[in-house]
C-alpha cells in the first residue's frame, strides 16, 4: 500500500497495539471510580486510536467525538482553531479523556483544553498517542503519552498527509518527495 511514499517505519502495528493496551492499563488504575469515564477523541486523525483504545480499557466508558480544525499549511498548525463538529452532549461534572492522535505544536490542544475546561467537567486529562518534544510550542498538560518521536511529518493510523494514509496500520515517516511532488 502507498509503495514507495513511505521513508521508514517509525511504529509498527505491534507496538501500537502494545502500547494501546499498556496506555489503557494505566487509564483503568487511575479512574477505579469514575463511574463511566468519557472519551473524547479529536477527529478525524484519532479515530483509530480511540476505537482501540475504548476497546483496551477494561471499565465502560462513553464515547464523543470533537472535530476542529486549525488553520495552517498541511503539515503546520496555526493556532487559531474552528469547530467543525461538536460535541453532542454536556460534559459537566463528568470524567473526560481526551485522546489525540499527536501533539506537534500543541496549539491544537491548548485550545481545546481551554474550551473544554470551560464547560466544568469534573476532571479533564489527555492521553496522546504521539508526542513530539521537538515542536513543541506551547507547553501542554499531559497525563498519558504513547511515544515521543522526533520532529519529523508521520502519516499512518489515523494520521493522513492530504486526506491520504489515514488506513495504513503502522505509523511512518512520509517521504518528501511526496510533498515536494505536490502528489
Ligand atoms: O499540536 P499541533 O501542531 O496543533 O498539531 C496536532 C493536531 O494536528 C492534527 O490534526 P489536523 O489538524 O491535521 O486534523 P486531522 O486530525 O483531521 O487530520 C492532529 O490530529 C492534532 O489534532
Ligand atoms: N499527519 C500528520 N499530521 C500532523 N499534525 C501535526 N503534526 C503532524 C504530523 O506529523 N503528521
Amino acid at each position: 500500500m502507498y509503495d514507495g511514499d513511505i521513508a521508514s517505519v517509525l511504529i509498527s502495528e505491534q507496538q501500537i497495539k502494545d502500547k494501546v493496551t499498556e496506555l489503557a492499563k494505566q487509564v483503568e488504575e487511575d479512574y477505579p471510580n469514575s463511574g463511566d469515564l468519557l472519551l473524547v477523541g479529536v477527529l478525524k486523525g484519532a479515530v483509530m486510536f480511540m476505537t482501540d483504545f475504548a476497546r483496551a480499557l477494561p471499565q465502560p466508558a462513553q464515547l464523543e467525538f470533537m472535530a476542529v480544525s486549525s488553520y495552517g499549511s498541511s503539515t503546520s498548525s496555526s493556532g487559531v482553531v474552528r469547530i467543525l463538529k461538536d460535541l453532542d452532549r454536556d460534559i459537566a461534572g463528568k470524567h473526560v479523556l481526551i485522546l489525540e492522535d499527536i501533539i506537534d505544536s500543541g496549539l491544537t490542544l491548548s485550545w481545546l483544553l481551554k474550551n473544554l475546561q470551560a464547560r466544568n467537567p469534573a476532571s479533564l486529562e489527555v492521553c496522546t498517542l504521539l508526542r513530539k518534544p521537538d515542536a513543541v510550542q506551547v507547553d501542554v498538560p499531559v497525563r498519558y503519552v504513547g511515544f515521543d518521536i522526533p520532529n519529523e511529518f508521520v502519516v499512518g493510523y489515523g494520521l493522513d498527509y492530504a486526506e491520504r494514509y489515514r488506513d495504513l496500520p503502522y505509523i511512518g515517516s512520509l517521504d518528501p518527495k511526496v510533498y515536494t511532488s505536490g502528489a
